[in-house]
Parts: C-alpha cells; structure tokens; sequence
C-alpha cells in the first residue's frame, strides 16, 4: 500500500507508517513538500484542519500511485486564556473519502506563545530552539520529548492523530 503524506518531517513520517501499519500490509511512506498557504504556525481550529486537508489533498495529486494521501498540521487551539498544542490529521482515499483525527493536546507556556502573537518568532520551534539550544525540534522527538522528560515524542502524538482519522476507514460498515 502506497500512502503519500505532505511533508517530509521525520516524526509525520513515522507517526504515520505506525498507524497504517496496524491495520494495512506493506506500508510504503512517500513524504512530499507541499504548499499549505497557511501561516508556519496555524492558530484556531479553522486554520489547522485546513493545512492538514490542504496536505492531503496535494500529496495525492503529486504523489505517484497513492492509495491514500495525508496531511499533518499542528498548531494552538486557544481555551480560556491558555493555548494548547494540537496534530490535527486528515487522511483521504483515492475515491476522494477523507476523515479528520486529532492527537492529545498539551497546554503551551504563556510566555512561548506570547513571543509568537508579539511576531518575535515565527513558530513553536523557533521559540523551542532559541530557549532549549536546540536545533530543529519540531523533526526530533517536538517540544512535548521535552516536556515530558524523554517519555513521549511527537511521532507518538502523530501516530495518534492519524489512528483517530483512520476510525472511520476501518469500521466502514457503522461510519457510511
Ligand atoms: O515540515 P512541516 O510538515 O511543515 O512540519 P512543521 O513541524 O514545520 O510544521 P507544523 O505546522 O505541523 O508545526 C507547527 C510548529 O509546531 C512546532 N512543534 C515543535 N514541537 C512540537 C510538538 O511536540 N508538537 C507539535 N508541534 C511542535 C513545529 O516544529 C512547528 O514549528
């Protein structure tokens, strides 16, 4: 099975061969970058599903022989006066069928969103890199390896995201 993803972030990569490979035989992962048109770091629900949407949609059309296209798009989902990080999947077929998933949320310190809003950084892992020393995190374990001390990466968030979108594929005689 050729599934076709719009990036080629290693941790959307993996999350995604993992949750395919539960339910499908010979996963082949194919990461393309694509243009989503949305800000690096999407704020609100609305902005989210559609860079994950727009993912999908065009690792399909750009993609060679894919059964299935899939996009990943994190970013904040404000609540109260918090923000939380969220993977927001969206996975579609050939016949055009997709369905959204979602991974859990983690709650962003206050001060690392502020530097975003106030536009001194453009996304999450600038701001990651910048107080943590560290290069490109966002493809190496995302800030939630750090915040979790080592216990969950951000192929495992993914991983999740993607799971979720699948639901509706593999239990196609309750979901049509
Ligand atoms: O190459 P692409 O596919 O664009 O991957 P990305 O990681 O840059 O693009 P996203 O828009 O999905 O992510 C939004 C930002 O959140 C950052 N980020 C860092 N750690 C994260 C984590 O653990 N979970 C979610 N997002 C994280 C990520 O690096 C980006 O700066």
């Amino acid at each position: 099975m050729e599934v076709c993803v719009g990036s080629t972030n290693p941790t959307k990569l993996k999350g995604v061969k993992n949750a395919f490979s539960m339910f499908y035989n010979n996963v082949n992962i194919k990461g393309y970058n694509v243009q989503t048109g949305i800000p690096p770091q999407p704020i609100g629900l609305e902005q989210i599903i559609e860079g994950a949407r727009r993912r999908a949609i065009s690792s399909l059309a750009i993609g060679e022989r894919c059964d299935f296209g899939v996009g990943v798009e994190a970013g904040f989902i404000p609540i109260e006066d918090k923000f939380f990080d969220v993977q927001i999947a969206f996975v579609i077929d050939r016949n055009g069928i997709g369905f959204y998933g979602f991974s859990p949320m983690f709650m962003v310190p206050k001060t690392f969103v502020e530097k975003i809003l106030a536009g001194e950084y453009r996304e999450l892992e600038e701001v990651v890199d910048s107080y943590f020393h560290t290069k490109n995190i966002g493809e190496k374990g995302g800030f939630i390896s750090i915040l979790s001390k080592g216990r969950i990466r951000r192929e495992d968030l993914v991983f999740y995201a993607v799971t979720m979108a699948l639901i509706p594929f593999i239990n196609q005689n309750i979901y049509s």
